[in-house]
Parts: C-alpha cells; sequence; structure tokens
C-alpha cells in the first residue's frame, strides 16, 4: 500500500533497518530483503560507538546485543525510527517508557524459546542435583578410586518439590518438563496467581514458602527493580541445606557473592547458573572454582532452530510495524 518514496537520485529508495550484528541466521535477514535496505553492523558484538556511527536516518532497529537501547540510542537514530524489534525475550536492556514516549512499537521473542531454555533448566537441575562438574573433576584428577556406595551421592528430582520463580512462558515449559520427572509438587511464586498454573497444577505460594519448601529452586523471572538481587543471604539462608538453586533468567536477580558463600558454607547444596554477573565471566571468578556449581555461557536460547525461530519472528515484527500494522510478539 504506501507509494514507493523517490530518493534524490530518482532511485526507488527502501527503508533502512539496523542490524545491530552480524551473525543473525540468515532466513530472518532474507524475510527484509527486497523490502528494506539492511545495514548490518559488521560486528557480532558491537560496541555502543558502533551502534551509533550506523544508526543516523534508520526507520527500523533489529536489536540483537546486550547493549542498553535508551534514549541517547534513539536520539541518535532519529525521529522517522518507526519500529523496533529485540530478538530477545528479556526486556531488562531496553527502556521501554522511552520507546512508549516516542510512540515506537516494541516487539520481542517470547514463547518460540520456551522450550530450548525450559531444556536448559532441566539440565542445570539434574546437573548441578547429580554434581556433574564434581563428578568431571573427579576423573580428570584420578580421584576415582572405584565403586563406592556413598561415593559423590546426589539428591532426586523424583518426588521432591520445586519451586518455579516466574510462572510465565518459559516457567510453565518446565513446569511441564517436570511432571516427566514425577515431582511431588510444583510451587510457584509471583505477581499473581495465573490460570496456567492451576492448570499445570501448581501451587501459586508467597516466596519464603517456596524458598522454605521447595527442593530445586528455578528462577525463569524477568530482571526488573523488584527481582533485582531477590536472591541474597536472607534468601538463602531460607531455603534446605538439601536445595538446588538453578537460574536461567538474568544474572542481577542474584547477589552473585551471597550465592557463592551458600555454595561454600553449604547453606544450599548446588547450583547451576546459564546466566551471571558480569557476562562473560572473568576466568578467575569465584564461581568457577565451586565443584557444586554447574556453568553455562547464557546459552539457554542457543540452539539452531530456536535461533532461527527468534531471527524470523524479529524480521516479521519489524515489517509489521513498518507498515503500522499490529506486532505478533509486541512488548507493550
Ligand atoms: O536471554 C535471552 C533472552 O532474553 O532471549
Amino acid at each position: 500500500g504506501v507509494a514507493p518514496d523517490l530518493g534524490k537520485a530518482g532511485k526507488m529508495s527502501l527503508p533502512k533497518v539496523l542490524v545491530t550484528n552480524n551473525d543473525i541466521p540468515e532466513a530472518g535477514l532474507d524475510l527484509l530483503k527486497g523490502k528494506f535496505e539492511l545495514i548490518i553492523n559488521n560486528q557480532s558484538n558491537p560496541t555502543r560507538q558502533e551502534i551509533i556511527d550506523k544508526i543516523a536516518g534508520v526507520d527500523a532497529l533489529f536489536w540483537c546485543t546486550h547493549q542498553r537501547l535508551d534514549e541517547e540510542i534513539l536520539d541518535a537514530a532519529g525521529s522517522q525510527l518507526k519500529v523496533v524489534a529485540t530478538m530477545s525475550a528479556g526486556l531488562n536492556h531496553i527502556d521501554i517508557d522511552a520507546l512508549k514516549r516516542r510512540n515506537i512499537p516494541l516487539a520481542h521473542t517470547p514463547t518460540v524459546l520456551n522450550k530450548a531454555v525450559a531444556n536448559v533448566a532441566v539440565l542445570l537441575a539434574l546437573a548441578a542435583s547429580r554434581r556433574l562438574r564434581e563428578s568431571r573433576i573427579h576423573i580428570e584428577e584420578g580421584l576415582w578410586s572405584g565403586f563406592g556406595v556413598q561415593y559423590l551421592l546426589g539428591t532426586d528430582i523424583e518426588n521432591s518439590t520445586v519451586g518455579i520463580v516466574g510462572l510465565g512462558g518459559i516457567g510453565q515449559t518446565i513446569a511441564k518438563r517436570l511432571k516427566a520427572f514425577e515431582v511431588a509438587r510444583i510451587l510457584y511464586s509471583g505477581h499473581r496467581e495465573n490460570p496456567e498454573g492451576k492448570q499445570l497444577g501448581a501451587e501459586f505460594v508467597p516466596l519464603d514458602t517456596l524458598l522454605r519448601e521447595s527442593d530445586f529452586v528455578i528462577v525463569s523471572a524477568p530482571l526488573t527493580d523488584e527481582t533485582k538481587n531477590m536472591f541474597n543471604d536472607t534468601t538463602f539462608a531460607k531455603m534446605k541445606p538439601t536445595a538446588v538453586f538453578v537460574n536461567i533468567a538474568r544474572g542481577p536477580i542474584v547477589d552473585q557473592d551471597a550465592l557463592i558463600r551458600a555454595l561454600k558454607n553449604g547453606t544450599i547444596f548446588a547450583a547451576g547458573l546459564d546466566v551471571m554477573v558480569p557476562e562473560p565471566l572473568p576466568t578467575n571468578n569465584e564461581l568457577l572454582k565451586l565443584p557444586n556449581c554447574v556453568l553455562m555461557p547464557h546459552l539457554g536460547s542457543a540452539t539452531y532452530k530456536t535461533r532461527t525461530a527468534m531471527a524470523e519472528l524479529t524480521a516479521k515484527n519489524i515489517i509489521l510495524g513498518y507498515e503500522n500494522k499490529p506486532l505478533l510478539t509486541p512488548a507493550y
């Protein structure tokens, strides 16, 4: 419907989209080609300055970086900017109010990554409870001296109580997977009881109850002012000494020094983390020295199919937003 814009040279000029990095799955970019001029940053991990250098005059942003998208970035882009899409479920790096003030629609990519991320939550829960890291260290260091009835025993997920902090799309998908492990109870905490929780047979409880009663505590909540440092010395102290803590959400939800103390002192049994502070984690960080801590470098959604689906969804939202149509997955 929109008449092509004839540029100065009389050539048809396409609207421009800035793609913040150079390693976006082709299938996503293919959807934009022909409709947009693609301005692709030549880094996979751009600095703010590299983004700002290329952003002036673009009509859309394909945002795939943890760099903060704020007033400074929006000013650098200019008032013609019409739509922003972040290739992430999380929105903590985006100043949503700044976009609202400018009436710029914002898309993100929930749902398509639920299964991949939920799988990592289960992977980390099992790996931490069955002492995967410590086990490997034993083999590597020649500490494996043969069968031992009491050797490297772990905890069971069967008949356990699992507490899910934040029962959104990812949390619900985790709960579905846990049923196959025959858990006894699923508790969840969050803003409010939700109908999906009821369908899953999960019990809505205050955070304190969840901490006291859970054998596994899994964090799948967004990072907000409310969840920042939600896990600290006080909250870890309320958990069982046999508890396994899993975070697949955002590092700053946890006071990491408090977690390190809890893991060292036996306040809790083990942890499995896909997210931490900072990312990337320095190689001399204390977390890496703990045998009861399993770590992954923020790979929750990192499967071939999921990243492709995220790129395609981001591109589709950009096209819709540019055409003033409702987004498939609006962030607000
Ligand atoms: O952390 C990953 C995401 O928010 O998609």
